[in-house]
């Protein structure tokens, strides 16, 4: 059983470093409705750990509250070992939490390039004055905006698109558009909501390639939630199953596809 601060070496050579994310018997109401019950569970340094279930189990919300877009009435969220007060998504986002929609939330009329620099805007100290007269600091965050933007436009193969209005892109680029918007940020961890939702096979081989490469490349840690139970399978280091807001399964995917409640709450009925 690993402790909290241990970090383990995974079988295909990647280090997972010790908890950086815990979520400690949160529950989440809307009215009457108990979207979230009682749950448990933790994100280590550099995992890609996925969030799964069937409709209505909760997943959504689980990732809201994570990116602070929920406060939960109950439970505690930990973050880098402190515990954190209730917080607007902003000041989520400023402590290196990223994330990308189910239904794209780009701007369709600005390129490409513009959509991504918009990734960096909390990076930016530079003031109002100070970026309308081009003066300074402005300029050299500019530079060094540009730099960041330009690095992960290579990484995810986007270059000939970068002047192309995101708006007339097929969906699986502008899924690819979303997720370099959400790295200009550099963020320690990334959320992903269904990131292959509506893609054909070829751009779910593609969106997983470029998952596992951030990972990889960036030392990212992501955390996501998923439809499709294949991808979620070979991604994932450890997967959370949530049944009618409750935590039914935690584990390697091994695990999870062994457990018999997984199995008879989602796996069985996906696969039956
Ligand atoms: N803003 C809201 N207001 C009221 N009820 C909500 C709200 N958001 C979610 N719920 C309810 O909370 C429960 C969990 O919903 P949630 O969207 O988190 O599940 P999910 O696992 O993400 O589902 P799906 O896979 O269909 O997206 C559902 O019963 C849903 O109707």
């Amino acid at each position: 059983m690993l402790d909290a601060s241990d970090s383990y070496v995974t079988e295909d050579g990647r280090t997972i470093g010790g908890v950086v994310m815990e979520m400690k018997n949160i529950t989440l109401r809307f009215g009457g409705v108990v979207a979230i019950k009682d749950i448990s569970f933790d994100i280590r340094q550099g995992e890609i750990r996925a969030i799964i279930g069937p409709n209505g189990a909760g997943k959504s919300s689980m990732l809201n509250v994570i990116s602070g877009f929920y406060n939960p009435q109950e439970g505690q969220v930990f973050y880098k070992g402190k515990l954190r007060p209730s917080m607007r998504p902003y000041q989520v986002a400023r402590q290196g939490i990223a994330r990308t929609f189910q239904n794209i939330a780009l701007f369709e009329g600005m390129t490409v390039l513009d959509n991504i620099m918009t990734g960096r805007l909390h990076h930016s100290k530079a003031n109002l004055f100070e970026q309308a007269f081009w003066k300074g600091r402005a300029e050299r965050e500019e530079v060094a905006n540009r730099e960041v933007v330009e690095k992960i436009i290579d990484f995810l193969e986007i270059q000939t698109i970068r002047k192309t209005p995101v708006g007339r892109l097929p969906y699986g680029l502008k899924k690819r558009v979303e997720l370099a918007r959400a790295l200009a940020a550099e963020p320690s961890i990334l959320l992903l909501d269904e990131p292959m939702a509506g893609m054909n096979v070829e751009e779910k081989e593609d969106m997983s390639r470029f998952i596992l490469d951030v990972n990889d490349e960036f030392g990212t840690t992501i955390a996501l939630i998923e439809h499709d139970m294949g991808v979620v399978m070979d991604l994932s280091d450890r997967v959370v199953v949530m049944d009618y807001g409750k935590k039914i399964g935690d584990g390697t995917p091994d695990e999870v596809r062994n457990n018999q409640d997984v199995i008879d709450a989602y796996l069985g009925v996906a696969h039956d």
